[in-house]
């Protein structure tokens, strides 16, 4: 269950036989949640994320003590087409702001007792343009989905993972309309902020590469086809804390799009992943829709490197604090209904 892969079909293996919830500790959550000090259902989502998280951790495991942050980063070929505000180069110089401290990311984490944990890919050697042939090769996925994968902490007891790219947006768009289909333009947005000429050419180069790639296989394979290796690396990494009975939190429409491209491949891969934030970004909210995730925040974020789901985490463990911590009726002498 917790060994690496070495090929797609080991990888697709793994996916078809990857754990469900613990129905025991689900049940005992949903029952202790019925005996609190509390009208029924008044605290709202929060009852159901801690639910959901226990039933996910299994046995009384109902802490967050350890969350962990994981920001992959990638290049892509599909940049020298012009399709973000941004030099390629800014890739590499945000990973090394990570090293040192000083993206948003660094504050969030530090604010909600998480771990950071930054993975480049290869941003040497960009992916392929998409639109002249797929982005990977099955070996540069495949390393990419391992990275993911050998990144998550066996310690850890949540999962963010986000993403740095330049030019990602253009590759989440053209997965989420291979995928799910619609109009290029419904799927494209501005990412770092290009103006109305640089949007058009997007939606040109997300038709081209649906064009030539659409249709030609399950998630994984569009993964490959259009995707990136930090796409592939969040996904490596999704499917990697299912395995050890992580509870995930995603980030923006990157992010969802890399998911979106296993829950394609193995229906439900994503049922132990929370959506944590709904992105400014054009068809974030289209794309959670498809997913049926319903996002815990909406705060015009549009920054990516896991930034929205990490505020998301104090979410989860105040569900958990008042899920653990609160007395019942019968404990308190309060009277039931
Ligand atoms: O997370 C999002 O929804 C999101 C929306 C827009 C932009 N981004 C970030 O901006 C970069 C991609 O934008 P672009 O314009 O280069 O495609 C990449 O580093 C993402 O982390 C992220
Ligand atoms: C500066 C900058 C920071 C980012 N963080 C995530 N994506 C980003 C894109 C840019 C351009």
């Amino acid at each position: 269950m917790t060994s690496s892969f070495s090929d797609l079909s080991a990888f697709r293996a793994l996916l078809a036989d990857l754990p469900g919830q613990d129905k025991l500790a689900s049940a005992n959550a949903a029952a202790r949640d019925g005996q609190l000090t509390k009208p029924p259902g008044s605290l709202g989502r929060l009852e159901e994320l801690a639910i959901w998280y226990r039933g996910w951790r299994g046995g009384d495991r109902a802490e967050i003590v350890a969350p962990q942050i994981i920001v992959f980063a990638g290049n892509h070929g599909i940049a020298a087409r012009g399709v973000s505000a941004f030099p390629v180069e800014v890739t590499a110089q945000m990973v090394m702001n990570f090293q040192l401290g000083g993206a948003a990311i660094n504050q969030i984490a530090r604010c909600m007792g998480a771990t950071l944990d930054v993975v480049p890919l290869e941003l040497d050697r960009p992916t392929r343009d998409f639109t002249t042939g797929p982005a990977m090769e099955e070996p540069d996925l495949v390393a990419a989905l391992r990275a993911g994968w050998e990144a998550v902490s066996s310690e850890s007891d949540l999962l963010v993972v986000g993403e740095m790219g330049i030019g990602n947006t253009t590759s989440a768009a053209a997965l989420a309309c291979a995928l799910l289909g619609g109009a290029p333009s419904d799927w494209t947005g501005r990412g770092t902020g290009v103006d109305d000429a640089g949007l058009a050419l997007k939606a040109n180069v997300v038709e081209a590469g649906v064009a030539r790639h659409g249709g030609a296989g399950d998630g994984l394979e569009m993964l490959r086809r259009l995707g990136g290796r930090e796409l592939a690396g969040m996904a490596g990494a999704i499917a990697r804390a299912r395995s050890l009975r992580i509870p995930v939190i995603l980030d923006g429409f990157i992010c969802c799009a890399a998911a979106l491209c296993l829950e394609r491949t193995e229906s439900g891969a994503l049922d132990h992943a929370v959506a944590g934030h709904r992105s400014a970004e054009n068809g974030h909210a289209r794309l959670l829709q498809a997913l049926g995730k319903t996002p815990l925040l909406a705060l015009d974020l549009r920054l990516g490197e896991a930034s929205g789901a990490a505020m998301a985490i104090a979410l989860l463990q105040g569900a958990l604090a008042c899920h653990v911590g609160m007395a019942t009726f019968a404990e308190a002498g309060v009277s039931d209904a």
